[in-house]
């Protein structure tokens, strides 16, 4: 079999893999690569017909020597598939396949996916989000401005009453939505039917202490029963969003539950995308997989700040924001290495999340736009005085931002805001 057709030219129904290889022999490798991604195995087998060839059959339709490593040639190699090969609706089936086995295989010394091209049929066959940036900003009435948001910290241990205590006093001091930590789910301490009413009884009283809308983003990161059954409790609290971590819980569950019928905003935390997406050897580059969680209907996105405490350089997370925000984005082969049409598929709201304070607003709006939501758990209930001070100081610093003030400018003005710039320097 072979799958090496440097002639060919991707058709526009084709569906597109870029991905950085390692190994002896590029060729052989990306061959191998291509046929256990699709319709192939190690050996000829007697039960393939020359149809299911002609018709399912990946080309490798580009490969780039780029450098050696380790005695091992290392190429950047793009692959075509054609769409016939899937069942395009359901995600976790097609993952099996084009990011399925092959990075196991003894052969491949490294492997990385770095981008994927939909093609139109499969963008429509997914339902993308629900809201999108304008929704979201037409469902909380903040037209332009960055979001802010707080993590409730500890992550884990607060009783009830005391997390949503903390939540009441992160709004009231000028947080637009406040969330669950990735980790905090039904604990003992904190049952998510109790959590969830209280909390939201937190938010309508800083509503109407504020005069501003507020909300709450409830993590219901279980098993998907369990999932559905929390949703309907959050339906039931009135509430505008649920949290999900869209990783752990797993492609299926996250495209299932936007099939469903509730109406929510769907909050994306990606705990543990590292593991796939931070090795530079073998895995999936956080572009790829933002794709995905576009098409599958996520309606925020932690995406990474720069200059916060997550691993993330400025280029490469600015090319996630442009596949979440944009209908139409170009490759730069740095990061983006096809174009991508989103068609009618709304955008997903950016969040940058992660070791964040008032200090670094600036520069994460520079860095990524107002089209964002800024979120800070240490940076808001680190403050020396407290939550209801580290909210204010945060607001004051998206202000600063839109106001086109520096922070020392507007730190005249906002008491709390001065004291956080002296407390992180
Ligand atoms: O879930 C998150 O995004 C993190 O918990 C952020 O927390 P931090 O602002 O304290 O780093
Ligand atoms: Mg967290």
């Amino acid at each position: 079999m072979d799958y090496i057709n440097l002639n060919y030219t991707p058709n526009e129904n084709d569906l597109l893999s870029c991905m950085i290889i390692k190994g002896e022999n590029l060729e052989k490798l990306a061959n191998e690569i291509a046929g256990e991604s699709s319709i192939g195995t190690w050996t000829k087998v007697q039960t393939m017909k020359s149809d299911i060839y002609e018709k399912l059959r990946p080309k490798v339709y580009e490969i780039k020597e780029i450098g050696e490593e380790n005695g091992y040639k290392v190429g950047l190699i793009k692959i075509a598939y054609p769409l016939y090969d899937f069942e395009i609706n359901n995600m976790p089936g097609v993952l099996a396949g084009i990011a399925g086995n092959i990075f196991g295989m003894k052969i491949a010394k490294g492997l990385r996916i770095l981008d994927f091209r939909f093609p139109e049929e499969f963008v429509k066959a997914y339902k993308g989000p629900r809201f999108g940036i304008e929704g979201v900003r037409e469902t909380l009435k903040i037209k332009e401005r960055p979001l802010l948001g707080t993590i409730v910290k500890p992550k884990v241990g607060l009783k009830t009453e005391e997390h949503a205590k903390v939540a009441y006093e992160a709004w009231v001091g000028g947080v637009d939505v406040v969330k669950d930590d990735e980790n905090l789910t039904s604990q003992e301490f904190n049952k998510f039917e109790d959590r969830i009413y209280k909390t939201l009884e937190m938010r309508d009283k800083a509503e109407e202490e504020t005069g501003e809308r507020k909300a709450y983003m409830p993590n219901i990161t279980a098993p998907y029963r369990e999932m559905i059954r929390r949703a309907e409790i959050a339906e039931d609290a009135g509430s505008e969003y649920v949290m999900i971590d869209v990783v752990v819980c797993g492609f299926s569950a996250v495209q299932s539950f936007r099939e469903e019928d509730f109406k929510f905003i769907i909050h994306a935390h990606r705990a543990m995308h590292a593991a796939m997406t931070r090795s530079k050897d073998f895995g999936i580059a956080m572009l790829a997989l933002a794709k995905i969680y576009r098409l599958l209907g996520v309606d925020q996105l932690h995406i990474g700040t720069v200059v916060g405490k997550m691993e993330g350089e400025e280029k490469e997370v600015k090319a996630i924001r442009d596949e979440i925000v944009y209908d139409k984005v170009e490759a730069d082969n740095e990061n983006k290495f096809f174009n991508q049409e989103w068609f009618d598929i709304k955008s997903v709201f950016p969040v940058s999340s992660g070791g964040v304070h008032p200090r670094l607003v600036p520069k994460i709006v520079e860095i990524l736009g107002k089209d964002l939501i800024i979120q800070a758990g240490g940076g808001v209930h680190g403050h020396p005085d407290g939550t209801i001070a580290g909210a204010k100081a945060m607001r004051a610093a998206i202000e600063a931002v839109v106001e086109k003030k520096s922070l020392e400018e507007k730190a005249e003005e906002v008491e709390e805001l001065k004291k956080a710039l002296e407390y992180w320097k």
